[in-house]
Formats: C-alpha cells, structure tokens, sequence
C-alpha cells in the first residue's frame, strides 16, 4: 500500500491513497501507522477515496447541494476520510484539508486552483497559492455557548465553537507557553459529548494571538487549524470584533484566519516530505 507523508505547521498526517475504495481501515490499522515508534508517526491519517466510490462522501456532497452550497460543477471529486491518531474519525481537519490538497494536486489527481473536497463537515472549497500556501474556505463557525476547561486545579473560561468539529476555545492571560499541557484537560462531557478539541490562546497584539492545543483523539499537537478559527473568534468576540484577519502563532509556524460576515478563510503552508509503501500486514 502506498502511502504519502505531509504536515501542515507540523500537524502532520499519513496520506492514504485509495483510488478504488476498496480500503477498510481498521481503528487499530490507523493508530499502528500513526504510533511514533512502531509506525510511521503522524496526528492524523487521510485516506483519498473518490466521492462517487463512497456511500458517506455521495450523500454529504447531496446534502451539501440541496443546502445551497455552491459546489463546483466538476469538482467535489474526492472525499478526505480523516481519522484521529488513536484511530477515532472526526469530522473536519484544517491542517489535514491544506496537505490533502496539495497531495492530490502533486499527485494529478486534482488541477492546480481551486477545487472542492468532500469532508464530514460538508463540502469545503481549497485554493493553492502561488507561494506554497493554501486556503481553505472552513464555512460559518457557530459560537454555541460557554463552557470551562481544567488543567490540574486551575480552570479557564471559554468559548464553545463548532468548526465542523467541537472546539473550547479559552483566552487566558496566562501565557500559554507555561501550561502543562500533557494530560488530557477537563471538560463538561454534557456539552461535549463526543469530546472537544482545547484551545488555550494569548490576545497578543493587534489581531494576534499565541495557541496551544489539546486535540481531541491526538492530545498536544503542534497545531490545529480548525482551532485556530476557533481561536480567532474567541479573540475577536473579546475585541468586540466579528470580521478582519488574524495570525495565530502555534507552536509549529503561523496561521492566518479571516473571519468574514458569512464565512471564514484558513491559510498557510502545506508540505509532502515523503512517500513509500506500507507492508500490508502493518494495515491488518
Ligand atoms: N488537526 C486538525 C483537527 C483534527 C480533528 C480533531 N482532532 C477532532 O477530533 O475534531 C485541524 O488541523 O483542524
């Protein structure tokens, strides 16, 4: 089985091509590949599948048009089947988007420019830059609450997002840099009863924050794009802001988040840096 090694501000990921849908992956199989010492490493596995070879892909691709989503005529061809490193799926992937992205552009599979990609969240438009960057279009995110996160006895206040997945977005004006975060936070498993993706970020300057992540099915990584829209809007509400650009400073380089009135745009790098086969009985 082939496969392709990318990482998006270090939040990396082993891409799996499946070209004819036939790739059953086992929550065992993508925790071995993800596993640092006994498999290739990564925070993340997409596994490239047609749209049209997948029953769950077809219907979000329906839905999405029934809804009014303007999806490309041609495009929306291929679904990112994303899955956690402990083998859990998850709806969406920012850093994940931007790699598969150029994956399928590198590989031929997609045309450079602007095309559409299936994901759990729905339909999301990606665009490659002319520098390397990619943006992702990563929809309306929706404020749906308050919530609290704790670290060891101290607790943070913050904002419950959905960015197609579940977000505790927490400003603090501890720095970030300071906190352990090598346990799994706590949270309210009544508002997050599937489990919640932590960010803990610093307002630092003219529409500028510092992040630090605890995702959900990976634990600390070294970015989450996904959280950093979060993270944007949780800084700007504080602002008393709704649209412009932010950069958000993670610990693996920087990200670009425009909030605008009916959606939100995601930039930054996406880079491949290896590829080779996997002995089948690795995926068994
Ligand atoms: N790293 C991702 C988010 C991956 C999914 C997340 N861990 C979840 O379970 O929702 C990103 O870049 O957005």
């Amino acid at each position: 089985m082939r496969f392709v090694k990318g990482h998006g501000t270090q939040n990396d990921f082993v891409i799996l091509p499946d070209p004819d849908g036939s790739l059953d992956l086992h929550v065992s199989a993508v925790a071995g590949l993800c596993d640092r010492r006994t498999g290739i490493g990564a925070d993340g596995v997409l596994r490239a599948v047609p749209t049209k070879l997948s029953p769950e892909a077809v219907e979000i691709a329906d839905r999405a048009r029934e809804a009014g989503a303007p999806v490309s005529p041609g495009g929306a061809e291929w679904f990112m089947d994303y899955r956690n490193a402990d083998g859990s799926m998850a709806e969406m992937c920012g850093n994940g988007l931007r790699v598969f992205a150029r994956y399928l552009v590198d590989a031929g599979l997609a045309d450079p420019g602007e095309f559409d990609v299936v994901t759990r969240a729905g339909v999301r438009r990606v665009r490659l830059g002319t520098e390397g960057d990619v943006t992702i279009d990563m929809g309306m995110p929706r404020v749906l609450g308050e919530s609290r996160a704790t670290l060891g006895v101290d607790e943070y206040d913050g904002l419950v997002i959905d960015v197609g997945n579940p977000h505790l977005a927490c400003v603090t004006g501890e720095p970030v840099g300071r906190l352990d975060l090598s346990a799994q936070p706590g949270f309210d498993p009544a508002v997050f009863p599937q489990g919640v993706n932590i960010e803990l970020l610093n307002a630092v300057g003219e529409r500028r924050v510092v992040m630090r992540v605890y995702e959900r099915g990976c634990g600390e990584t070294p970015s989450c794009g996904t959280g950093t829209v979060a993270a944007a809007v949780a800084a700007a509400r504080l602002a008393g802001e709704s649209v412009g650009t932010w950069t958000v400073e993670v610990p693996g380089g920087l990200l670009t988040v425009t909030l605008e009135e009916n959606t939100s745009l995601l930039t930054g790098p996406a880079v491949l840096v290896a590829a080779g086969d996997i002995p089948p009985a690795h995926l068994a």
